[in-house]
């Protein structure tokens, strides 16, 4: 039985990749660390229109997953939504210094944390030059690639390997330079505006956050956010906050609160509901290894013959399944 009842995977969508350069292609061979416990040689594959490295297998039994015949684990996948500013990059980094997951090299991290940026479609020069003029709606689920956000997180959960662009918010560009490569976890946070918007992803989920921050507060924390590390003028930011931002909050953001399991007021601010979902993280991790642990070494199983009852097959057996009549 799978743990957390995901999906078989699927096929993956490389359609944003469409323009990167062909000579981009190249193979790698890497010594992958699984939650610090197991390492495994996998061979990744990085090329156009590709950024998944897909070279490993996919199947999977309980929690755990295969990767080039080397039993990896399924992690716990985590959504963080909330409106704009409202603190969700912020609350990950919360939870994993509280997890002790910052000052770590990434191939060691138990815990990694994804943005929804990193899924923003690419533009058009048409597009990016309303972009450039605060002219174009960031925040309607439309200017998101809904297809491969929902086959990158089914990779993730198929314990793979990812490689995704970071997000260029002065140039409104994905950066194919400076590509993340996500390894096996034990929890993946991933955080956006709309990461409840779109069934498919919701459904991946396995624990649902809601950053709930007041809207004066979010504005006035994007202001000097915007204009200080994402290259913007002032008459812009506000524009874009009354045309398209604070609409799309209130018809496509807010409406996904209601599919929280935990919402946190506040944000970051609100550090009991921080260290509550840090313990939760905990004991759900807990209880994660345990199983695994037994699965590892499991019990020795005696089958009874039916109509036979008093007969032991096995005197050393330490479970004894009767078969139904
Ligand atoms: N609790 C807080 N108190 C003060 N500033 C905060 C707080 N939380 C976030 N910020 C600041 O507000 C801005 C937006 O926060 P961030 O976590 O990036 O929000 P989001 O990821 O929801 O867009 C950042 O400049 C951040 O430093
Ligand atoms: N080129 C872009 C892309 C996105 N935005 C805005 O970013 C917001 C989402 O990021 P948060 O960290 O604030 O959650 C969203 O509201 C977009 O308007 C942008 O301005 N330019």
């Amino acid at each position: 039985m799978d743990m957390y009842d995901h999906r078989p995977g699927s096929a993956f969508d490389n359609s944003r990749f469409g323009h990167v350069d062909a000579s981009a292609s190249f193979f790698c061979t890497r010594r992958l660390n699984i939650g610090n416990r197991r390492t495994a040689n996998v061979t990744s594959k990085y090329q156009q229109k590709q950024f998944v490295c897909a070279n490993m297998s996919d199947k999977r039994s309980g929690s755990i997953c295969k990767l080039n015949g080397v039993e990896g684990k399924a992690p716990f996948l985590i959504g963080v939504a909330g409106g704009t500013a409202s603190g969700k990059s912020t609350v990950c980094k919360r939870i994993m210094e509280k997890l002790g997951q910052v000052d770590m090299d990434q191939k060691q991290r138990q815990v990694v944390c994804i943005s929804q940026d990193s899924f923003y479609r690419d533009l058009t020069p048409k597009e990016i030059a309303k972009a450039e003029q605060g002219q174009y709606n960031f925040d309607h689920p439309d200017a998101f690639n809904e297809t491969l956000m929902y086959e990158t997180l089914k990779d993730v959960l198929a314990g793979k390997i990812v490689q995704i662009p970071s997000y260029d918010y002065k140039h409104h560009t994905l950066k194919k330079d400076e590509i993340l490569t996500i390894y096996p976890a034990d929890v993946v946070l991933f955080e956006g505006i709309l990461v409840f918007y779109f069934p498919e992803v919701r459904k991946l989920f396995h624990m649902k956050l809601f950053v709930d921050t007041d809207s004066d507060t979010r504005l006035a924390r994007r202001v000097p956010r915007d204009i200080n590390e994402r290259g913007r003028d002032l008459d812009q930011v506000l524009s874009q906050y009354m045309n398209f931002v604070k609409p799309a909050f209130e018809e496509f953001c807010s409406p996904t609160k209601k599919f929280a399991d935990v919402i946190i007021p506040r944000g970051a601010d609100n550090s009991v509901a921080i260290d509550l979902i840090v313990q939760h993280i905990r004991d759900i991790l807990n209880n994660k290894r345990n199983s695994e642990e037994r699965s590892i070494s499991p019990p020795k199983v005696t089958v009874t013959p039916v109509g036979s009852p008093s007969k032991k097959v096995n005197a050393s057996a330490d479970i004894i399944f009767h078969r139904p009549h």
